[in-house]
Parts: structure tokens; C-alpha cells; sequence
């Protein structure tokens, strides 16, 4: 958007939930090295997504289908950085389906997938809201270039490889040609961190990355803690917000099935709160829900992690935990004098 176009939507707009909803799926895997994250999108599809999601009040769900995974592609070779060909065809793809959702203003729901369709999901949002801020739930930053990640696996980088303060710390990536890093990692706030890495850790001193792991959020609670990071990176509460959600962000005992459980989380509480405050704001514009496993635990794991994942994108949607009103009625219905 251009800058004209965002100063008059801040003079003008006034910011109130989107009631509509676009759903986006990715089975898409290999920016990690577990079986089971691609068939995330069809098991919470089946476990009811749509119709958890329509039980909100008011709301108008769009289910986009998948979007196209390229199975093999020319390789690329870039040192550390495993299947970098395919992370990037698929997050191209991605991009695209974000941007389209937005325009057709609905919130971009997309369901992963491991964290390094990220980049796809930002991107997208970022060439329609110039403006958006990105908040990062995660037990890991994410912030790893293929110089500093010890496992090569993608979905440790997405942050660095979006984030324009970064760029000059990668190599050259053929096939990434189409994804340029305009985001600004002064729009960037991280809520859950408790596995961070050491050079993670130094890209967030660097650049005073308002992040709260799991410590802070012990000390502040989880209200002060989010209402803290809006408030640093956008003190007029003016920017559509993006939530990129790993379900690795809670404890593992909410979220069992996930690829790189850490202990010690958020409960889904916690989150719930998180979600229902930032829906408050009336300016989420785009949720990612990534890392959920269903091939990893057991059934019960597998329907919790799922189930909490459900909780979250509902939080951050509208649903609320008081209960509604039935829409149009305006009195408890009186009993009619039965005949017999
Ligand atoms: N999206 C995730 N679950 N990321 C885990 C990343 C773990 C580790 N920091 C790495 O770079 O490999
Ligand atoms: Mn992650
Ligand atoms: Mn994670």
C-alpha cells in the first residue's frame, strides 16, 4: 500500500474486528525434519475448523482450500539451509494466497505447516499492509541465518530471512528472487521464548526486540506483556497486526504434538488471553497456526494439540468466553400454556 493510501486509512479508519475470514492450508514439511506437519491442514480440517469457527458470533468463514506444494523442484545449494528450493516455491505460492485474502478483506487464517512458511505468510500480508506489525509466539525465535542455525532446517529462520536489518548476514539464496526483505524488525515482538539460540539471542539485543520469554511473562503476566509490546512498536495503535502462532508456544502439555517441544510454556490460558486481547484491538488482520504434528503422541495427544490450537484461532477471532446472546432475541422465551 502506498504511504498516501495508509496515512489516510490511519486519519479515517477506526479500527473494529473483521468479521470475515479466509482460510488458507499449506502440507508443507520441509523446513524440518519430522513426517507428519503436511498432514496438519486436513486433520483440523476434519476435527472441525469451519465449524468451530462459524459457532462465532457474526462471523463469515471462507475456506480457500490448500495451496499447491511442489513436490520436486531444480535444487538449489545454499550451505546449512535444507530444502531451500522448495521452502521457496511453496512460500511464493503462499504469498500470493495471503495477499488475495486480504484484498478480498478477510483475515488471512493459515494453517501450517511448519514455521518456515512464515515467510509466505508475512510477505503476503507485508505487500498489502506496508504498515503491519508482526507479533511472534514461540518458544524459539526463529531468527537463525544458515550461518548461525546448528540443525539447517529452515524453520529456525523465517524472522532473518524476512526482516530487512538482516539481509547483509545471508549469502546470496538463488530461487528467492521474488521475496525481497522490506519488513523492519522494529515491527517485530516475540511472546513465549524459552529456547532461544546464542546468536538469536544476540540479533535481539542488537536490535531491542521488545521479547517477552517465558520469565517476563511470569513477572508481568500475560496482559501487561502483550499490551507492553503493542504499545512499543506501535504507541498510536494504529498498524494491522499479523500473530504468527507456533503451537510450541505452549507447554508441551497442552501441545504435545509438535516437532520441537520445549517445557515450561504458556498454558493455553495464557494464550487464550493473549489472543482474545489482541482481537480487542479490532486490527488482526492475519493469524499463522504452525508446528502441529498429528503424527507425533498418541490419540490423545494428538486431539489436545489439536483442540488447543482450535482455542487459540477462536480467541483471536471473536469467540468469546462470556457466551453470547442469541442474535435478534431480546428475552428469555416464555413458556406457552400447554393444552392438555
Ligand atoms: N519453528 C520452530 N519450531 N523452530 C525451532 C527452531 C529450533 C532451533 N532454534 C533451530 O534453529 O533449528
Ligand atoms: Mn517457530
Ligand atoms: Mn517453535
Amino acid at each position: 500500500m502506498n504511504s498516501l493510501r495508509v496515512l489516510a486509512r490511519n486519519m479515517s479508519q477506526k479500527w473494529e474486528p473483521l468479521k470475515k475470514v479466509g482460510i488458507i492450508g499449506v502440507p508443507f514439511e520441509k523446513g524440518q525434519k519430522k513426517y507428519g506437519v503436511s498432514i496438519a491442514p486436513a486433520a483440523i480440517r476434519s476435527a472441525g475448523l469451519i465449524e468451530r469457527l462459524k459457532e462465532i458470533d457474526g462471523i463469515d468463514v471462507k475456506d480457500y482450500g490448500d495451496i499447491d506444494i511442489p513436490s520436486c523442484n531444480e535444487p538449489v545449494n545454499v550451505d546449512n539451509m535444507a530444502h531451500l528450493s522448495l521452502v521457496s516455491a511453496c512460500n511464493k505460492n503462499l504469498s500470493n494466497k495471503v495477499s488475495q485474502v486480504l484484498k478480498d478483506e478477510r483475515v488471512a487464517v493459515t494453517i501450517g505447516g511448519d514455521h518456515s512458511i512464515g515467510v509466505g505468510t508475512v510477505d503476503g500480508h507485508y505487500r498489502v499492509n506496508e504498515d503491519m506489525i508482526l507479533i511472534w509466539v514461540d518458544a524459539h525465535a526463529d531468527i537463525n541465518t544458515n550461518k548461525t542455525s546448528d540443525s539447517g532446517s529452515v524453520h529456525g529462520m523465517p524472522v532473518a530471512l524476512l526482516v530487512k536489518e538482516l539481509s547483509d548476514y545471508w549469502p546470496y539464496l538463488p530461487s528467492m528472487d521474488w521475496q525481497i526483505p522490506k519488513f523492519s524488525i522494529k515491527n517485530l515482538g516475540y511472546v513465549g521464548l524459552r529456547s532461544v539460540d546464542e546468536y538469536e539471542r544476540l540479533a535481539i539485543e542488537k536490535y531491542d526486540v521488545p521479547a517477552f520469554a517465558m520469565e517476563d511473562i511470569e513477572e508481568h503476566g500475560i496482559q501487561k506483556s502483550i499490551n507492553h509490546i503493542l504499545h512499543r512498536i506501535d504507541p498510536e495503535g494504529k498498524k494491522p497486526i499479523h500473530v504468527s502462532f507456533d503451537i510450541d508456544s505452549l507447554d508441551a502439555l497442552e501441545a504435545p504434538s509438535t516437532g520441537t517441544p520445549v517445557r515450561g510454556g504458556l498454558t493455553l490460558r495464557e494464550a487464550i488471553q493473549l489472543m482474545e486481547i489482541i482481537h480487542g484491538t479490532g486490527r488482526l488482520r492475519a493469524i499463522d497456526l504452525v508446528e502441529i504434528n498429528p503424527a507425533l503422541g498418541n490419540d490423545a495427544d494428538r486431539k489436545r494439540t489439536i483442540d488447543a490450537g482450535l482455542c487459540v484461532l477462536r480467541a483471536g477471532l471473536g469467540f468469546s468466553r462470556r457466551g453470547t446472546i442469541p442474535s435478534g432475541i431480546l428475552d428469555l422465551p416464555v413458556q406457552t400454556p400447554q393444552s392438555n
